[in-house]
């Protein structure tokens, strides 16, 4: 925020000067907002798991292109790759099926898939991870986690079953108690960027 002397008080009846002093306060604090967003979160999460559950040497890593106001894990995902973990990202199919996961390499054009996803494109070679970084709404402290209802990671974490799971989301993104079922997969861990919650010993690297 610039320095309070520049926000000085306004006097009753100089309405137009207070009303363009508070846009231009406002916008300060936008901009600081999407600060700590884009150059804050996604660094602070990829050292946390880098120094704290980091996956095992050679696994194939599946990440996810983030959207919207997901936690940004591509810094992560390039320090995976440059410690020489392979990367794969999902392809979306249609409902009932488990995700698809295909070869990603930094610099790879991606494709549009369903409700605002990047995915590979058809022709990228499949592989199977077996450490998983997850997306999620949210998740509760017994590592249950809450996603966007299509049961896709449900699925996927299912016919994985000795995969890594890696839950990642803001810190505000925790609940008392995730309502879950059967079908639900429990992580493995959840990274923020304020730290790893393990509930898992020795998982998920
Ligand atoms: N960044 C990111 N990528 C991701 C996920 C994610 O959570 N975040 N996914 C996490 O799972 C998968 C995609 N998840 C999806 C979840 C729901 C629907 C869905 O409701 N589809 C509708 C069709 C909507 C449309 O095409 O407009 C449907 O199947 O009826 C699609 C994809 C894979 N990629
Ligand atoms: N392993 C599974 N086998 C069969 N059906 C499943 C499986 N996992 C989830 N489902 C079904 O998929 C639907 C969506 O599940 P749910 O609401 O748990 O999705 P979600 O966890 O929010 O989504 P996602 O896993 O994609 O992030 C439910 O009808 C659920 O019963």
């Amino acid at each position: 925020m610039a320095a309070p002397h520049l926000f000085p008080h306004f006097p009753p009846g100089d309405d137009a000067l207070l009303r363009a002093a508070k846009t231009v306060a406002r916008e300060e604090a936008q901009a600081r907002r999407a600060r700590a967003y884009a150059a804050g979160a996604g660094p602070a999460l990829a050292a946390h798991v880098l120094r704290e559950a980091p996956p095992p040497a050679g696994a194939v890593v599946a990440g996810f292109w983030p959207m919207g106001h997901e936690i940004d894990i591509r810094p992560l995902m390039r320090a995976l790759a440059a410690r020489g973990h392979r990367l794969c990202l999902p392809r979306t199919p249609r409902r009932g099926l488990p995700l698809d996961f295909r070869a990603f390499a930094f610099g790879d054009v991606l494709a549009k898939g369903p409700v605002g996803t990047q995915q590979p494109p058809e022709d990228a070679p499949r592989l199977v991870p077996d450490w998983l970084i997850v997306p999620l709404l949210a998740f509760d402290r017994a590592g249950r986690r809450l996603g966007y209802g299509g049961g896709y990671y449900d699925r996927t974490l299912a016919a994985l079953p000795g995969a890594g799971t890696l839950g990642v989301a803001f810190a505000c993104q925790e609940m008392d108690v995730v309502p879950s079922g059967p079908h639900d997969a429990p992580l493995d861990a959840v990274a923020t960027e304020a730290g790893v919650m393990r509930f898992r010993e020795g998982s998920p690297g």
